[in-house]
């Protein structure tokens, strides 16, 4: 069953067309990876699919009704969490303020904060504030905060780009217990090829520059490696290097 439905979505910026009509949907629970090079329209697409722009053709749908705008089901989860993220407040109040937008009544509040927190590592961390944390503990404070929210759809884009490789690994792999734990269906842009296959139940791969015979769509490929995946086993399984050979073709030479 789809959760949320792309039906020819098209873009147009000026007037230059980003995005060709591009068809696509995403099961409940299903992981979704988004490549391509820099200016293929990646965030484009994930803009449109969280209702932040409307597309000059085709439509979203999400649990089968129309996206107009942005809605409390999809969070979205930026790559710049030093601006995400209010330097004023602590993490909880950071937190909080999901729930204060989503009129959750101040009693209700601090054991929702105290949830998310301990879910995503940062119990110890409430009462500080962005600046004196890590970057890869800024990010998990922004990925609470969309938790906080209790969203159905988490729409990341490059949400671990700015960070040093190891944390980025161990928050992949956080990112990966908690969609499994909490059912949630992702849409994830990275330019990472191996993040891609790594995290993706599909990878979607985009060309820039589409024309009639080459539309921005440029291939979907099902990840057919069990989970859970671990770093080393995974990295070295023949059906992972077999995919990140066929995408890294795509991207290179389509
Ligand atoms: N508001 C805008 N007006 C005109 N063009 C825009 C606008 N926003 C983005 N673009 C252009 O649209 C194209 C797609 O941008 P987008 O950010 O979606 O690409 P991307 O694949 O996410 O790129 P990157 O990997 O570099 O982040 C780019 O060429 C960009 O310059």
């Amino acid at each position: 069953m789809s959760l949320l439905t792309l039906e020819r979505v098209a873009i147009t910026l000026g007037r230059r067309e980003i995005l060709s009509p591009t068809t696509l949907s995403l099961r409940r629970g299903e992981f979704v990876c988004v490549i391509g090079p820099s200016g293929c329209g990646k965030t484009t697409l994930l803009r449109a699919a969280a209702g932040f722009v409307q597309p000059q053709a085709g439509g979203v749908k999400l649990a089968g009704q129309p996206v107009q705008g942005p809605s409390r089901e999809a969070a979205f989860v930026f790559q710049d969490y030093g601006r995400a993220l209010l330097p004023w407040r602590t993490v909880a109040g950071n937190v909080s303020l999901a729930l204060e937008a989503a009129g959750v009544p101040a009693a209700q509040r601090r054991e929702r904060i105290h949830r998310v927190l301990a879910t995503v590592g940062l119990a110890a961390h409430a009462d500080k504030f962005p600046a004196q944390l890590s970057g890869g503990m800024q990010q998990r404070a922004q990925i609470a905060r969309c938790l906080a929210q209790e969203p159905t759809l988490l729409m990341m884009d490059e949400p671990f780009g700015a960070l040093d490789a190891m944390t980025r690994e161990s928050l992949q792999d956080e990112l990966a217990r908690l969609v499994r734990e909490q059912g949630l269906t992702v849409m994830f842009v990275t330019h990472d090829l191996e993040e891609a296959i790594y995290l993706g139940d599909r990878v979607v791969a985009l060309r820039a520059n589409p024309t009639a015979d080459k539309p921005s769509l440029a291939a979907v490929i099902d990840v057919d490696i069990p989970r859970p995946r671990s770093q080393l086993a995974t990295k070295e399984h023949p059906e992972f290097l077999r995919l990140r050979r066929e995408l890294y073709q795509y991207l290179g030479h389509h």
